[in-house]
């Protein structure tokens, strides 16, 4: 872990789904620190609890017991934001109005709100569909106005589940491109859900592996891939691949049940 305050604290969280004839452990003793500004990704078998985990961090899920610490700089933003798979831009509004519109629901002026989203929509290339509406844009499109709404808000936090999961490899490639350097920029703490070893690998500081069914952590893996990166050629060094090895040989133990 690098020095550097942290942003999220987990101690213990678990959380248990009861229904009247069962009941499902989703997570279990989940200890976990997160440095402010650092990207962390979640891999881990399909059922593990990383959406369960995000929904947590979220504020969308209560935890069946331990605690959850986000370090909060100011009153002046959201604590969160947070990126689905599915689509989930306004249909009625035109692209700078859905990148605005967290800014909207704060108060923040119409011209400051602007301005905000006008920068965003240039680094994620829309420029010139800032007025269009989303029924005009393609799927990576419409996930790239989600992606700028949610650095337009400006949260403490950035939460992305599996965002780019339903594209195709291009868009999802330009997209990942795009992340990096919006990223970097802004330098936001993010928790990502993948399925992919390589966009975790291409994208984070560490990378969480989760054991199968209930969620735990497994191991947490340093990704010493210099920055500022591109995907195309980190992919050629030889530290990525033994990186990917590394990960899918421990990934593989979950997925295979071969604990
Ligand atoms: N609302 C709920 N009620 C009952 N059980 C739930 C609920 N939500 C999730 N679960 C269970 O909790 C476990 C973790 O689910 P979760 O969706 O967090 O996993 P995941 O790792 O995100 O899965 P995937 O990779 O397939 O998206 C699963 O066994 C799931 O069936």
């Amino acid at each position: 872990m690098m020095a550097r305050e942290h942003s999220i604290v987990l101690k213990e969280v678990g959380k248990v789904f009861r229904s009247q004839h069962s009941s499902v452990t989703a997570l279990h003793n989940i200890n976990l620190e997160i440095g402010s500004g650092e990207f962390f990704s979640i891999v881990g078998p399909s059922g593990c609890g990383k959406t369960t985990l995000l929904r947590i961090l979220a504020g969308l899920e209560t935890a069946s017991g331990g605690g959850i610490e986000i370090n909060v700089t100011s009153k002046d933003r959201p604590v969160n934001s947070m990126v689905f798979q599915e689509q989930s831009v306004f249909p009625w509004m035109t692209v700078i109005d859905n990148v605005a519109y967290g800014l909207r629901l704060r108060g923040v002026p119409k011209k400051e709100r602007n301005t905000i989203a006008t920068h965003y929509i240039k680094m994620i290339g829309l420029t010139n569909f800032a007025a269009a509406y989303p029924h005009q844009l393609s799927g990576g499109m419409k996930q790239r106005v989600s992606v700028a709404r949610a650095f337009a808000n400006n949260p403490e936090i950035l939460l992305m589940d599996e965002p780019f999961g339903s594209l195709d490899e291009q868009n999802r490639i330009i997209l990942q491109q795009e992340l990096l350097k919006i990223w970097d920029m802004s330098k936001k703490t993010t928790v990502f859900i993948t399925h992919s070893i390589d966009e975790a690998l291409c994208l984070s500081d560490r990378i969480m592996i989760m054991t199968a069914h209930p969620g735990t952590v497994k191991t947490i893996i340093d990704i010493d891939l210099p920055r500022p990166r591109d995907i195309s050629t980190i992919r050629t060094s030889g530290r990525y691949n033994e990186l990917y090895q590394k990960i899918w040989l421990t990934l593989q133990e979950e997925v295979l049940g071969n604990k």
